[in-house]
């Protein structure tokens, strides 16, 4: 990011030579906007996403990594031609919960009487509207209703039933339980004997998770977040994706957060606020994400990973799981990676 950003600066230094007259103080004054301008104007629109904290095989590493980069694609086209934050990150969402990959939509994990029970959570940086659902049932886009909920309710959370009652009354198809059902998420459910949450083989069925967060051209951020939950869990079990502070975050002021990891964890250090806090404390995405990863581990010993932006583009992907798929598109690059350290750069 330093990088890119003195490039950025350096490349816009010949231009503002070129357009400065003689030096005098009202001179500056006329130039600075312009000045900003450049400055600012290539760190934006930028889109990040994540396909969940956690173990994968090799197989599924490779199905994960494609997938956030195809969804990364889509929602940084969305931004550069002039769609917003909220749009960027639902379609970005929406396509991971189509990806049979995460767990998301199709591809949720399994609940212990076998069903699936999807939360998801949609957050406007702008006016902190936020729309979240929990524990739906046979739909295949839980992100849709989220946004339902937030745009047509005077309502924050719709759970169970009366979502699914609210998904009907807004024209939204159920589709058959079977449809969401994945034959890996079927054995994950059938293997998943282990008692500690942490350990890796409980890490490999649970990740998948889906997460957004961008910031369009009109400095405007959001974020979303969805998932199957974890395998196994209680029926009505609610974890952290569909709280609000839990799952995800958006503020125009300080930035904007979706995570994914272990949801109790989660929800007991309300990660997505505590990194905003560090952030407004004046620690950049990168270095809020470790203190607050760091502190959940340290109180919780809570696994997790997180997406970051702040407003003016910076935007981070960390993890103190052993994996986490995430993809980033911001001036026509689009980074990506797997395991700690990993920042695969190519073209947009
Ligand atoms: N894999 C995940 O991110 C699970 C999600 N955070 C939950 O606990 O429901």
């Amino acid at each position: 990011m330093t990088r890119l950003l003195s490039a950025s600066l350096r490349s816009s230094q010949p231009a503002c030579t070129r357009a400065a007259p003689a030096y005098n103080e009202n001179n500056i004054l006329d130039i600075l906007p312009l000045v900003d301008k450049i400055l600012r104007i290539p760190m934006l629109p930028v889109v990040v996403v994540h396909g969940g904290a956690g173990y994968v095989n090799k197989e599924r590493c490779e199905a994960s990594t494609a997938g956030v980069r195809e969804a990364v694609r889509k929602g940084y086209d969305i931004l550069k031609s002039g769609g917003s934050a909220l749009d960027a990150v639902v379609e970005t969402v929406a396509i991971m919960e189509n990806n049979p990959t995460f767990n998301a939509g199709r591809g949720s994990v399994l609940n212990r009487k076998g069903e699936v029970e999807m939360d998801a959570l949609i957050m406007d940086g702008r006016t902190l509207a936020c729309g979240a659902v929990s524990a739906v049932k046979r739909l295949a886009n839980p992100i849709h209703l989220a946004r339902l909920v937030m745009d047509q309710t005077s309502h924050v959370c719709l759970t169970a039933e009366g979502a699914s009652k609210f998904a009907r009354a807004m024209g939204i198809p159920e589709v058959p339980e079977e449809s969401l059902i994945t034959d890996y998420a079927r054995k994950c459910w059938e293997d998943d004997q282990c008692v500690d949450p942490n350990c890796v083989q409980s890490q490999m069925n649970k990740m998948g998770t889906v997460g957004a967060v961008a910031v369009d051209v009109q400095g405007n951020l959001a974020c979303a977040t969805s998932t199957g939950g974890m395998t196994n869990k209680m029926e009505g079990r609610v974890g952290d994706t569909p709280c609000i502070g839990c799952g995800g975050y958006a503020d125009n002021q300080i930035g904007a957060v979706s995570v994914t990891g272990l949801g109790e964890a989660i929800m007991k250090v309300t990660l997505p606020r505590l990194i905003l806090f560090y952030m407004e404390q004046g620690k950049s995405p990168e270095e809020a994400s470790d203190m607050a990863l760091a502190y959940m581990m340290e109180r919780v010993s809570g696994l997790g990973g997180v997406v970051v932006v702040d407003p003016k583009g910076t935007w981070a992907a960390r993890f103190n799981s052993k994996y986490m798929a995430w993809a980033a598109a911001h001036q026509e690059q689009l980074h990506y990676g797997f395991i700690t350290g990993e920042d695969i750069t190519e073209p947009v």
